[in-house]
């Protein structure tokens, strides 16, 4: 059975598909303990009152130490942990941003081709959100 969270206990979760070219950024979590050592898209939970996007560019910025700007939407929303949801926007540094640095909650940062998508453990709950990423150009087909 697929449990859905009602709309008012949802926390939506950001994730960015952070982007150089067609390789795609993933970051190995350092905490909490259950998701250490398996990758995700960096981001965080939306704040109050909070745009989507703009919790996206104020993640990017505090785990990695980027000057980041979204693209737009992925398409779909996956569950996560109840009450968590994720969506995920494509995104891109900006002209003289710094490279990313893993600052706070990951311990390693990867830059993927697009044929090396599958080369690290994803967080399970984040594969349906990277199958979808690995079907939409640049990394899938154009
Ligand atoms: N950022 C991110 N979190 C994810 C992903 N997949 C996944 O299950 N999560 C979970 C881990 C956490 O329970 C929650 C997001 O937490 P977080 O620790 O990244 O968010 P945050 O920076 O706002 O956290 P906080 O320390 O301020 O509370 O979503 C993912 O791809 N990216």
């Amino acid at each position: 059975m697929t449990r859905t969270t009602p709309e008012a206990e949802r926390i939506v979760v950001v994730g960015a598909a952070l982007l150089d070219g067609s390789r795609l950024l993933a970051a190995r979590r350092s905490a909490p303990a259950d998701l250490a050592g398996r990758w995700e898209l960096p981001g965080g939970k939306v704040e109050a009152g909070e745009r989507p996007e703009d919790a996206l560019v104020r993640e990017l910025r505090e785990e990695l130490g980027v000057d980041a700007e979204t693209i737009a939407r992925v398409p779909g929303e996956w569950q996560l942990r109840a009450p968590y949801v994720l969506q995920v926007w494509t995104a891109r540094l900006r002209p003289g941003s710094p490279a990313p640095r893993p600052l706070e909650d990951h311990d390693a940062l990867r830059w993927l081709d697009a044929g090396e998508l599958w080369d690290v453990p994803w967080l399970d709950q984040d594969v349906p959100a990277v199958r979808e990423l690995a079907e939409l150009p640049p990394l899938g087909p154009a």
